[in-house]
């Protein structure tokens, strides 16, 4: 199995269960590990044939920005999900971190792994 990743995709959006947290905007941060066959994109050197992930991203982007979620599990959950439905990816491992929302804590989160992996 072979893995193409994004690491710390940095998104602005509201996010948070308290009032503050309601109007302005935080950063999360999104690790992406996604399961793929890299073979064929590297026997033709086909942008065709490789999980893009230019193309992931903006629709992270796109997805994250416009949302407006309470909790860093349901956004976890939906970019969780539109990666695997949007692109074909059968696993993939999730973090999604909130730098600076925890005093103390460099940033907080979860990690979610999602799908089966290829043998
Ligand atoms: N498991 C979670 N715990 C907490 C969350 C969350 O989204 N998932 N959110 C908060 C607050 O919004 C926090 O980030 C503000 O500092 C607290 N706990």
């Amino acid at each position: 199995m072979d893995i193409v990743y994004i690491r710390d995709l940095q998104i602005q959006t509201i996010i948070g269960i308290y009032d503050w947290e309601r109007e302005v905007r935080q950063t999360v941060s999104v690790d992406l590990e996604m399961a793929a066959d890299i073979r064929r994109a590297a026997e033709t050197d086909n942008i065709e044939y490789a999980l893009n992930y230019k193309a992931v991203s903006k629709r992270i982007i796109a997805h994250v920005e416009n949302r407006s979620a309470l909790l860093v599990e349901s956004l976890a959950e939906e970019i969780a999900a539109l990666v695997r439905d949007e692109f074909n990816v059968p696993w993939l491992r999730l973090r999604l971190s909130k730098p600076g929302a925890l005093r103390g804590a460099r940033d907080v989160g979860l990690i979610i792994e999602r799908g089966e992996k290829p043998a």
